[in-house]
């Protein structure tokens, strides 16, 4: 990936003329391209210690030109692309180390612990909270650990349907290894195409099929870790126990700060015989989302379940094509029911049932074969909006179904009051839960001469609106270091210090991920 755009540069696109003319009509454009070539600070790390890096994984592993640096620079976010396409590089690592297995992995972290050198666990580099910016105060240096080496499937237990995967797969590559063996995992975030099996563990991602499938977290059956003080597996002995707290779950979530995972066992399932998916119509947000809960409470969950909040709809942000086409107006639904042909049949019939009882408007195949068709298109639009100067980005939040309304009307009046006139809010429900669901927006407004300050000031203001409407900073997110000053208020001082006691043992120099996660 490019260090200032998101994906496969082949897919990036100018805006079309007729959008590029819409978009004019409320923003005020221009061309802010990203610096061409941007340098990259020299590495810091003293010579003996990149010898030392050597013998531990090899010299094809220790990798230090500008190129490999750059691209395991930051993640992903708006801010993230705003400071590369200024030429800001500061936060690059001094080297990339490519460990090939656990081992590897483990003799560099006890190296970076014995030398002082902070590590930056890297999967797909496709965070967008700051996951990948270590604080490097105090240390010899930051080495960016690539996980990319390890990509294979470990092990398979197709009669407990459990599959053991490398950390360093990308989604598609782990669906196709699985699929050889006419399994799937279904975990498909909008970063699929990029993100790894070890960053949705250490992140606790969510997957556009989690109203089905569950969200990644739910799906981890066992994971392996290194630590600066020794391995750790978990989970190995059972699909569940009653063996005191599950430590799993300290590591699910755990950002790189208190491991690197290395291995992780997944629940994995027969890849569907049938894939349809549909649009409804809703004559509110709210109608829409009480038909959601409806599902949930019910057990009625579909395989996909997401709803656009009016000005998504009218916008069409699933299809960028049709921005103003018709069938705009109301909120669109789109619902999916994958499975085998009676098991897809039976949910649909009483899906379908519920959704026109409570006021649904059926259109049919063609909205959800869009939306498929474009499911991981929406960031390369965000690339093709900065190039005009037009501030996009997203964030999102979760909270119990009796508070959606008020949170929803916070976080939009926060982000409208601090980006004034102008600015367009959208938002989604993609996540949703028997007790609550998650809400997703989408901000667009005029970039003008400094976008990057414009946001943080944004962005304080919706993690302030979220906090205060007792919500939670981040449904899937995670913390990395933009959430970071949120996690008191939703953990408690008491909790904050029980994630440090965890870092203390596990990692006594504080070498891993510095500054990420906990305050
Ligand atoms: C365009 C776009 C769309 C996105 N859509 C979604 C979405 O739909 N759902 C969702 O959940 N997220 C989404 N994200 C966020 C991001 O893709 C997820 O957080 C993802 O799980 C990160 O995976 P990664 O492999 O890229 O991890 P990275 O970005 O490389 O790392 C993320 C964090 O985890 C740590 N880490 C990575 N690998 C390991 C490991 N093996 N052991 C320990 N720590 C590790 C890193 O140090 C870092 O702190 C999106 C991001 C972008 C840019």
């Amino acid at each position: 990936m490019p260090v200032t755009r998101w994906g496969d540069p082949a897919h990036a696109a100018p805006l079309p003329d007729g959008v590029r003319d819409l978009v004019g009509l409320v923003f005020s454009l221009g061309d802010t391209p990203a610096k061409a070539d941007v340098a990259v600070p020299a590495p810091a790390l003293a010579a003996d210690l990149l010898d030392g890096l050597r013998a531990v994984v090899g010299a094809d592993n220790v990798v230090l030109d500008d190129t490999a640096r750059r691209q395991r620079t930051r993640g992903k976010s708006t801010p993230d692309l705003l400071r590369q396409r200024s030429g800001d590089l500061s936060d690059a690592p001094d080297v990339v180390v490519r460990p090939g297995d656990h081992d590897d992995v483990q003799a560099v972290l006890d190296y970076a612990a014995e030398h002082r050198i902070a590590v930056v666990p890297f999967g797909g580099g496709t965070s967008v909270t700051g996951g990948l910016i270590a604080d490097r105060d105090g240390f010899a240096g930051v080495l960016s650990l690539d996980l990319g080496r390890m990509r294979s499937l470990l092990s398979l237990d197709p009669i407990s349907a459990t599959a053991t995967l490398g950390p360093g797969l990308r989604g598609p590559e782990a669906e196709a290894l699985l699929g050889e063996h006419g399994l799937m995992l279904g975990h498909l975030p909008q970063s699929f195409e990029f993100a790894t099996i070890g960053g949705f563990a250490a992140t606790r991602s969510s997957g556009q099929a989690s109203a089905g499938y569950g969200r990644f977290d739910s799906m981890v059956v066992g994971l392996r870790a290194a630590t600066p003080k020794g391995e750790v597996r978990l989970g190995g002995t059972s699909p569940s126990n009653a063996c005191g707290p599950d430590l799993r779950e300290l590591f699910l979530g755990s950002e790189g700060a208190f491991g690197v995972i290395t291995e992780v066992t997944v629940r994995v399932r027969p890849v569907p015989e049938v894939k349809q998916y549909e649009g409804w119509q809703w004559p509110s947000f709210e109608a829409g989302a009480d038909a959601m809960r409806t599902l949930a409470q019910g057990d009625l969950l579909p395989t996909v379940l997401r709803l656009s909040d009016e000005n998504e709809t009218a916008i069409n942000l699933a299809r960028p094509d049709a921005i103003g086409g018709e069938g705009a107006g109301g909120c669109l639904m789109i619902v999916g029911y994958e499975g085998t042909p009676s098991a897809t049949a039976a949910k649909k019939a009483a899906v379908t049932e519920v959704l026109t009882g409570l006021g649904g408007t059926p259109l049919g195949a063609e909205p959800g074969t869009a939306w498929a068709a474009g499911r991981f298109n929406a960031p390369y639009l965000r690339d093709s909006l900065l190039d005009v100067g037009v501030l996009v980005e997203t964030l999102e939040t979760v909270t119990f179904w009796s508070n959606r309304e008020r949170l929803y009307g916070a976080v939009k009046s926060a982000l409208e009051g601090a980006l004034g006139e102008g600015t367009m809010v959208l938002c989604h429900v993609s996540h949703v839960y028997a007790t609550g669901c998650s809400l997703y927006f989408t901000v667009a407004s005029a970039g003008g001469e400094q976008p990057l300050e414009r946001w943080l000031v944004a962005k304080k203001a919706a993690n302030d609106a979220i906090v205060a409407s007792g919500a939670s900073i981040t449904h899937h997110h995670a913390v990395g270091t933009d959430h970071r000053d949120w996690l008191a208020p939703e953990i408690g001082d008491l909790g904050v210090d029980v994630l440090r006691a965890v870092k203390r043992e596990l990692d006594p120099t504080g070498i891993l991920n510095p500054g990420v996660l906990i305050p």
